[in-house]
């Protein structure tokens, strides 16, 4: 089977080199979290790999489909979260599904079974017929998770998923993230939150400076960072101290 994702080179500058020269691969399954301080570049990393920045070089492809030359195959298959979630706010869940689902023309019975499902699993079941507009941001950001994965995507890429959930729908995202992987998909996502990473990601990158410092299980990141038996924190402020 092919990578789920192929990165190499990938460049970007605003002014100044943000991404410089990156590599990064993943393999189907795999939960890959990727670290960095603020204006790291991880959004920007990101939003390339979901094709919606241009890199100024570099190559990008998933699951085989090359995001620059066959963006419509790529997206196809991605599921992409930003980290500002954003609604059509006179719809009702239900009715953004729909909408969602019609956009990846997925079969409108298939389309309404998968919506009940996502929707009972996170929590929105009771509010399904309710306009988005009263949500809080983190139902709002749930609402937006259950579009981006209607059309049962094989790469999921998150930004910064956790952040406005409370404790019990941070609980039933990470699992809804973890059952993907384990049935084959491949998850990309940034977070500040160190726990989720540490327990969560079978493989943490950290970037700084446009680049990727260090990568691996934790085992892994220590060595690279020099600190034997450091929690994930002690190996992150280690590796990015300036
Ligand atoms: N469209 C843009 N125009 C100009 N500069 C940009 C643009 N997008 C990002 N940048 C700059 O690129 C750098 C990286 O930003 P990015 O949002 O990718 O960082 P990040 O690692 O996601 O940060 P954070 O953890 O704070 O969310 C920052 O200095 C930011 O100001």
């Amino acid at each position: 089977m092919s990578e789920a994702l192929c990165v190499r080179g990938l460049s970007k500058s605003f002014g100044r080199p943000v991404i410089a020269g990156l590599d990064l691969s993943i393999a189907p399954g795999e939960f890959y979290a990727l670290l960095g301080p603020n204006g790291a570049g991880k959004t920007t990393t990101l939003r390339m790999i979901a094709g919606l920045m241009r890199p100024d070089a570099g190559s990008v492809s998933v699951f085989g489909r090359d995001v620059l030359a066959n963006p419509l195959g790529a997206k196809a298959i991605m599921a992409w979260l930003p980290d500002e979630p954003l609604l059509y706010d006179r719809l009702s869940p239900m009715e953004y599904l729909e909408f969602v689902a019609g956009l990846w023309r997925v079969e409108p019975a298939l389309a309404k079974s998968r919506a009940e499902e996502l929707l009972e699993t996170l929590g929105l079941w009771a509010h399904r017929f309710e306009r988005c507009e009263g949500f809080s941001r983190g139902m709002k950001q749930k609402t937006v998770l259950a579009g981006a994965l209607i059309h049962e995507p094989r790469f999921l890429l998150l930004d910064e998923p956790f952040t406005g959930l409370d404790a019990a729908s941070a609980r039933l995202v990470k699992e809804i993230l973890q059952a993907r992987a384990q049935a084959g998909a491949a998850v990309i996502l940034t977070t500040h939150i160190l726990d989720v990473a540490e327990r969560l990601a079978t493989r943490i990158g950290i970037i700084s400076g446009g680049r990727l410092l260090a990568e691996g299980d934790l085992a892994a990141l220590q060595r690279q960072a020099g600190v034997a038996h450091g929690s994930l924190e002690d190996v992150f402020l280690q590796l990015t101290a300036a």
